[in-house]
């Protein structure tokens, strides 16, 4: 590192200082190139408390959990006049406004998402899950962090600021991410400089600032009507013209950390068998009586789902904000430093959450060391400082938790993913808010709606298998020219979709080959099944027929073994029989 110390006699105990060579300038240069790298190196060379000159400023770090209470905690260091001259430079709130109005701003927003006020929210939020993740279509391609924006932005801005503040159809929704992407990409820089070095970015706040000014005006007007939205409360808070200014934060806050948490947790959950595996099989085990399009996810099986939720909170202590910060106002102890008064004090949950005697194994995505956290009382892991802490702590991490819990539980019942990359790394570019990937990270993914899935049919076997009462019905009712008896059997199976399983009675030659000869498929709705219960014969005959002039979801596959394999099963979706006729269905010999 290209830096030199300066200790000046009389502040022998202040923390060493990296200035670099250029004076004002001091650290920027290199301390900007990667902040988080620097930040380790710092820490390597310096100690647990060092500071760093740069651009004028002087940042001192903490990075000593024993340190953190302090940091949170104590009355010689205060959070507004850290984050003032930022707040200026990114939302143009005057300081007078500023501190005139932060306190009822931040009161606002943890009175509106404290945990009881949720369900004021989920329901609502998860229509809109439901209706954008749908928007995604059968099947597709494309950058996984994309993917989750364009179903999430829409979505969490209809919850928080009201249905007819989302961008509605897929073109604005395109130009809002991309806005939304160029401010929140400047944010760091932005936060620094004056608008004039840094145009494209100062354009995409204007638009932002614009669009937020139109959606307080559709807020107003819409004031009497059912329960208030977040941006309704913020209107009758804050009572000057910067008002707009405040709306922009206050969005920038609710997406800049959770839905990049979201990406990673589904990247993570994604990348690790096992974890996808065990998550996939805890979803598919409670949401499983479900429709694959409208799916409910509730409270109660939020809470069903603790596996999801430690994938969650793990993606969040890897990918955890570059650094928090405090202004110093009084002399500060810290170790055996003495911290200046009009220092930027800072700390790093990035950082922090990589210290192996809080965290065995630091860089895995471990999702089960969360076992140990006592999350049914809302307490997290020692030493888990993502969110913050004391007064200034998140006053969104709840709807965050649960935003992110509920999403990613839907995307992973309603689609099947294949990821194309591997799991990109984090960038170290940003010190503000959690991480962004710095390359792609590609997925396939392709509804469940309609789809026999392995892991469906296995079950659909271990049931049988097991299954001891079984109501007989005569063929004859569904099938008019089979004159066998079947038996049949309800099962709820993975993606939600009931199937009535037909059973043959043992010996009929009539269900042979002859099953492909059933006729009329393009009255049904979805698709249709036969199968072997030998899984070895099952799977070796497998054959696939499509029929003509259907398309995906209705296609019918059968699986028929070559000669006399008995017993044999028919497994046909109960939709697709209820109210058609019947003698549609016909076999023939
Ligand atoms: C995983 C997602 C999130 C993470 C990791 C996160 C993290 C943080 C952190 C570290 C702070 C600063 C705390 C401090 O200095 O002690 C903060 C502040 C804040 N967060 Fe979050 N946050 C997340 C999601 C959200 C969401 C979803 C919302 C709103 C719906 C939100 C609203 C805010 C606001 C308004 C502040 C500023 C508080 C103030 O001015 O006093 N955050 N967040």
């Amino acid at each position: 590192m290209s830096a030199y110390l300066v200790f000046a006699k009389e502040k022998l105990n202040t923390p060493p200082c990296i200035r670099g060579w250029i004076p004002w300038f001091g650290a920027a240069f290199e301390f900007g190139k990667a902040p988080l790298d620097f930040i380790a190196q710092a820490r390597d060379k310096y100690g647990p408390v060092f500071t760093v000159f740069a651009a004028g400023k002087r940042l001192t770090f903490v990075t000593l959990h024993e340190d953190f209470h302090t940091f949170f905690m104590s009355k010689d260091v205060d959070f507004e006049q850290a984050v003032q001259e930022p707040v200026h430079h990114t939302a143009s709130i005057s300081k007078e406004s500023f501190y005139k109005f932060h306190p009822a701003c931040n009161s606002l927003i943890k009175g509106r998402l404290t945990q009881a006020n949720l369900s004021l929210l989920s329901s609502h939020l998860c229509e809109e899950f439901n209706h954008h993740l749908e928007l995604l279509g059968s099947k597709g391609s494309g950058g996984l962090s994309d993917l989750v924006r364009s179903a999430m932005y829409p979505a969490v801005m209809s919850n928080l600021l009201g249905k007819c503040n989302s961008p509605g159809c897929p073109a604005t929704v395109q130009e809002f991410k991309e806005k939304f992407r160029i401010y929140d990409e400047g944010f760091e820089y932005g936060s620094q400089l004056p608008d004039i070095f840094l145009r494209e970015w100062a354009k995409s706040k204007q638009w932002l600032l614009s669009l937020l000014a139109n959606m307080i005006a559709k807020a107003e007007g819409n004031s009497s009507s059912g329960t208030k939205t977040l941006l309704q409360h913020l209107v009758t808070t804050i009572t000057d013209k910067f008002l707009p200014n405040y709306g922009l934060l206050m969005l920038w806050a609710s997406l800049a950390n959770a839905i990049p948490i979201a990406f990673w947790a589904l990247a993570f959950i994604l990348s690790n068998p096992s974890a996808h595996r065990t998550a996939v099989e805890q979803i598919t085990a409670v949401l499983k009586n479900q429709d694959t399009v409208r799916t409910a996810v509730t409270a109660s099986e939020l809470l069903q789902l603790p596996y999801v939720k430690w994938c969650i909170l793990e993606a969040i202590r890897l990918r955890a904000p570059g650094a928090i910060t405090r202004r110093v106002v009084r002399p500060l102890k810290i170790q055996n430093y003495i911290i200046p008064p009009g220092d930027l004090l800072m700390l790093s949950p990035f950082w922090a959450h990589r210290n192996p005697k809080y965290f065995p194994d630091p860089e895995e995505f471990k999702p089960e060391r969360w076992e140990k956290a006592d999350l049914v009382k809302n307490v997290f892991l020692d030493g888990f400082v993502a969110f913050g802490g004391g007064r200034n702590q998140c006053p969104g991490r709840w709807y965050a938790l649960m935003e992110i819990h509920m999403f990613v539980s839907l995307i992973l019942y309603k689609y099947e993913f294949t990821l194309l990359d591997s799991l990109p790394n984090p960038s170290s570019l940003h010190l503000v808010g959690t991480q962004q990937p710095d390359g792609p990270c590609r997925v396939e993914y392709r509804h469940r709606h309609g789809q026999w899935h392995p892991s469906l049919i296995a079950t659909l076997m271990d049931t049988y298998q097991t299954a001891t009462s079984r109501t007989a019905m005569k063929g004859e009712h569904l099938f008019p020219k089979m004159r066998s008896t079947m038996f049949y059997q309800r099962f709820y199976l993975l993606g939600g979709e009931e199937l009535l399983v037909l059973q043959s009675s043992v010996g009929d030659p009539m269900l042979g080959d002859g099953f492909h000869q059933i006729t009329d498929f393009n009255d049904l709705p979805t698709s249709l099944f036969a199968c072997n219960v030998d899984q070895s014969v099952f799977e070796e005959q497998e054959r696939k027929v499509r029929m003509p002039s259907c398309d995906e979801q209705t296609s019918a596959r059968f699986f028929c073994p070559s000669d006399h394999c008995f017993p044999l099963l028919l497994c046909v979706k109960r939709n697709a029989l209820t109210g058609l006729p019947r003698r549609r269905f016909e076999i023939h010999a």
